[in-house]
C-alpha cells in the first residue's frame, strides 16, 4: 500500500524552517511504502492540486499535516473536505478522542477524513508530535479501511450480508444506468440500444451547441479554418489610385511615338500627385501612382535614351518607339482589383489554409474579423492498464502504453482545434468526477474526447459516471458499427459535449472521424452538405483493389489507402483491421464504407466494387 505525505505549511514552503514531520510519520508507517511527499503553502489549490495529482497516481492514503487548527491561515480541512466522496467520520473521531485524552487543546483541532476514488485522505496535525500521535490512534484499523477501498464491494468483508442480494443478477431488476456497488450485480446485456450511424448523426445534430461569434486578429493561427461570422465588405478601392503595372514611362497616348523630356519621376511609394501635360513623359516603376494627365505605361524596352543632363546621372529626353499605345495600357484602374463597397468575404465562408482570404482582409486595410469560436477540446484516457509513453517508466505485467491519447491529440490539433491534455484517469469514479469536473469549470473545456470504459467490464466507468455522478444526458450508448460499437456521446447542461469513446485504439480514432469531427465542424459553423445531417470529411467513391469480406452483423468502416489510377480512385487495405490494431491507420487516407453482410445479402465486397469512402487526409501522389 502507498502513502504520500503532503505538510501543509507556510513557513517550511518558503524554506523559513525545516520539516519534522515526513521523518516523524516515515518511522510509524510499519508495512506502508511512502511513495511521495511535498510541502505546499497554506492554499487551497496548491493543497488540492498535490492531493488530486497523488489521487491520479493511485496512491492508497495521504496523509497531510498541518492547517488544521484555528488560526485563520489554516485551511487544510476546507480545501480536503471538496474533494471527498464520503467522510470517514469513525476516524475523525478516534483521533480527536486519542489526543484529548493527552491534551485538551486537541479540542481546537479540526481534522477531516475521507475517500476520494479510491484513496483515503486523512488530515493531521502539523507538529510532529501531534501528527505521530493522531496517525498513531487510527494506525491499526487503516490497512482494514484500505483493504476494503481496493475490493469492488466494501461487502466482501462481510460476506453474511451479501447473501441478500443474489436477485440482482438479473439486470431486469437494475435501474438502467445504476453504477452498480458489487460485479455481482453488473448489467449482462448493455441496457443500451445499438442504434445506426444515421440515427447517432440525428443526435450528434440535435445536441451540438450552436456557434458563438468571437473576433479574432488576421494573423491569429487559429483563424485558418474558422468560419466568417459577418459579411465583411470594402471600405476602400483596390488600388485606390491608378498604378502603373510595369517600369518604364508614363505617357499621353495621343501624343504618339517620339522623343519627349522627362518631367518628371513615380515611385511606388508615399507620392505627391504629379502633373503630365501633351509632349511631357513621367519615368514610372511598377506600382507607382501614375501622374494625372497621363492615360498610358510604355515599358522600358520600348524606349531609347536620346539624351543626359548635364553631368549625365539623369534621363533628360527619351523615345517612345512604341506604336499604337492605347489609353488605359499598363495601367490598373481605381478599384479593379477589389471595388469599394464590394464583398470580401461572405458570411458562411471559410477562412483557408492557403492565405488567400487573409491576403483579401489585409489587402482592404481589415486586420481583424468575426467568426464562429471553435470549441477547445479536452482529452482524457482512462484505464488502471495505461502508463504514459512519455514518462519513460518500464511497463509491469499487464499495463500497455496509452496510445490514444496521443492519437487523438495529433488528430484534433491537425483540425485546427485547442486541445487541453487532462492525462489518464485511473478507472474509479471519484478520480473520473475529479478530472472532468476539473476540465469543465476550471479548464473551461467545450468538449470532453475520453476512451476507455464505455463498454460491459465491471471497471467500465464512463457512462455510470456521466450520468449519476455528473449529471449528464446519454443521447446514445452503443452504435451498429465495427469498429466502435460502445461509442457513447453526451451532454453536460446546455453548453458541454462528450464522447467516451471505445479504448480500442482503432475504434476511437475511427470515431473520431465518424463522429465527433462532425460535431466539432457544426459547432465552428460549418453548413452540412445538401441532404446531409452534419458537416463531414470528404466522401468520394471509390473502386476496392481486392475482395473484402463483409462483417455479419455491423456496418464497417475499414482503413484504406486511396490513390488515383486511370481516372478513378483505388482503395487498398492497410491490413489486419483488428480494433486493438491502431497500426491500421498509418498510411490510410480513407475510411471505406462497407454494409453488414445481413443488411448486404453477400458476405463479400468483390474486387472493383465502388463503395463510399471518407477521405481522412489527402490523396497523395
Ligand atoms: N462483453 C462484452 N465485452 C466487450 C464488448 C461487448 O459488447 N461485450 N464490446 C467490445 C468492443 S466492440 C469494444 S470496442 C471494447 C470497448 O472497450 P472499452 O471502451 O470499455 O475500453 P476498455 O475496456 O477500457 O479497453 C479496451 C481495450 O483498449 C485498450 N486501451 C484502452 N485505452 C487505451 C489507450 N489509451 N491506449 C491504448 N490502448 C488502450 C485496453 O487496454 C483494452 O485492450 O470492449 C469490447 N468488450
Ligand atoms: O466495436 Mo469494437 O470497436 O469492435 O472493437
Ligand atoms: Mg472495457
Amino acid at each position: 500500500m502507498t502513502v504520500g505525505i503532503l505538510v501543509v505549511s507556510q513557513s517550511v514552503s518558503r524554506g523559513l524552517s525545516a520539516d519534522k514531520v515526513v521523518d516523524a510519520l516515515k518511522q510509524r508507517l510499519d508495512g506502508l511504502e511512502l511513495k511521495a511527499h511535498k510541502v505546499v503553502p497554506d492554499k487551497k489549490e496548491d493543497i488540492q492540486a498535490a492531493v488530486l495529482d497523488w489521487v491520479r497516481q493511485d496512491i492508497k492514503l495521504i496523509l497531510t499535516a498541518g492547517g488544521t487548527g484555528f488560526s485563520k491561515t489554516d485551511i487544510t480541512p476546507e480545501a480536503i473536505e471538496p474533494l471527498l466522496d464520503r467522510k470517514a467520520p469513525g476516524l475523525v473521531h478516534a483521533m480527536l478522542s486519542y489526543s484529548l485524552q493527552i491534551t485538551p487543546f486537541a479540542m481546537l483541532a479540526r481534522p477531516v477524513a475521507g475517500v476520494c476514488g479510491e484513496t483515503l485522505i486523512v488530515t493531521l496535525p502539523g507538529s510532529p508530535k501531534g501528527a505521530t500521535e493522531n496517525f498513531q490512534a487510527i494506525k491499526e484499523i487503516i490497512g482494514h479501511a484500505l483493504a476494503q477501498l481496493g475490493t469492488e464491494s466494501s461487502r466482501s468483508l462481510h460476506k453474511e450480508a451479501r447473501s441478500g442480494h443474489h436477485h440482482h443478477h438479473h439486470h431486469g431488476n437494475l435501474a438502467k444506468h445504476e453504477l452498480v456497488d458489487s460485479v455481482v450485480a453488473r448489467h449482462r446485456v448493455s441496457p443500451y440500444p445499438a442504434i445506426s450511424v444515421d440515427e447517432a448523426y440525428s443526435k450528434i445534430s440535435e445536441n451540438t451547441p450552436g456557434p458563438e461569434v468571437i473576433e479574432v486578429s488576421i494573423l491569429e493561427p487559429r483563424i485558418v479554418g474558422s468560419v466568417v461570422a459577418e459579411n465583411v465588405t470594402a471600405q476602400m478601392d483596390v488600388p485606390n489610385f491608378r498604378a502603373s503595372i510595369v517600369d518604364g514611362y508614363a505617357v499621353i497616348s495621343s501624343d504618339g511615338p517620339g522623343v519627349y523630356p522627362v518631367v518628371s519621376v513615380s515611385h511606388a511609394s508615399k507620392n505627391d500627385q504629379k502633373q503630365l501635360v501633351a509632349g511631357q513623359i513621367a519615368r514610372i516603376t511598377t506600382g507607382a501612382p501614375l501622374p494625372e494627365g497621363a492615360d498610358a505605361v510604355v515599358m522600358v524596352e520600348e524606349t531609347r535614351l536620346v539624351e543626359t543632363t548635364e553631368g549625365g546621372s539623369e534621363e533628360k529626353l527619351v523615345e517612345i518607339l512604341a506604336k499604337n499605345v492605347r489609353a488605359g495600357e499598363n495601367i490598373r484602374a481605381v478599384g479593379s482589383d477589389t471595388r469599394k463597397e464590394s464583398l470580401v468575404l461572405a458570411k458562411g465562408s471559410r477562412i483557408s489554409p492557403g492565405g488567400g482570404e487573409i491576403g483579401a482582409l489585409a489587402s482592404v486595410g481589415v486586420n481583424k474579423i468575426k467568426v464562429y469560436r471553435k470549441p477547445v477540446i479536452g482529452l482524457l484516457s482512462t484505464g488502471n492498464e495505461l502508463q504514459d509513453v512519455l514518462a519513460e517508466n518500464a511497463l509491469h505485467y499487464g499495463e500497455i502504453y496509452d496510445s490514444n491519447r496521443p492519437t487523438l491529440v495529433s488528430m484534433v490539433q491537425n483540425c485546427g482545434y485547442e486541445v487541453v491534455d487532462l492525462g489518464i484517469a485511473p478507472d474509479n469514479k471519484g478520480s473520473l468526477v475529479k478530472i472532468i469536473r476539473d476540465a469543465v469549470d476550471v479548464k473551461k473545456i467545450d468538449c470532453l474526447i475520453t476512451t476507455g470504459g464505455v463498454s460491459m467490464g465491471e471497471l467500465d466507468l464512463l457512462k455510470p459516471t456521466i450520468e449519476n455522478e455528473l449529471h449528464g444526458t446519454i443521447h446514445f450508448g452503443r452504435v451498429r458499427m465495427k469498429p466502435g460499437k460502445p461509442t457513447t456521446f453526451a451532454t453536460i447542461g446546455r453548453s458541454t459535449v462528450i464522447f467516451a469513446l471505445p479504448g480500442n485504439p482503432a475504434s476511437s480514432s475511427v470515431c473520431y472521424h465518424l463522429f465527433v469531427l462532425p460535431c466539432l465542424l457544426k459547432w465552428q459553423g460549418i453548413e452540412p452538405a445538401l441532404g446531409q445531417k452534419l458537416p463531414t470529411e470528404p466522401i468520394v467513391k471509390v473502386k476496392l483493389a481486392e475482395d473484402l469480406k463483409l462483417d455479419p452483423q455491423r456496418p464497417e468502416y475499414q482503413r484504406v489507402s486511396i490513390r488515383q489510377r486511370d481516372m478513378a480512385l483505388v482503395a487498398t487495405s492497410t491490413g489486419f483491421q483488428r480494433s486493438s490494431n491502431i497500426a491500421s491507420f498509418k498510411k490510410a487516407n480513407g475510411l471505406v464504407c462497407l454494409p453488414a453482410a445481413s443488411d448486404f445479402g453477400k458476405t463479400v465486397l468483390a474486387t472493383g466494387t465502388v463503395v463510399d469512402a471518407i477521405l481522412i487526409d489527402q490523396i497523395y501522389m
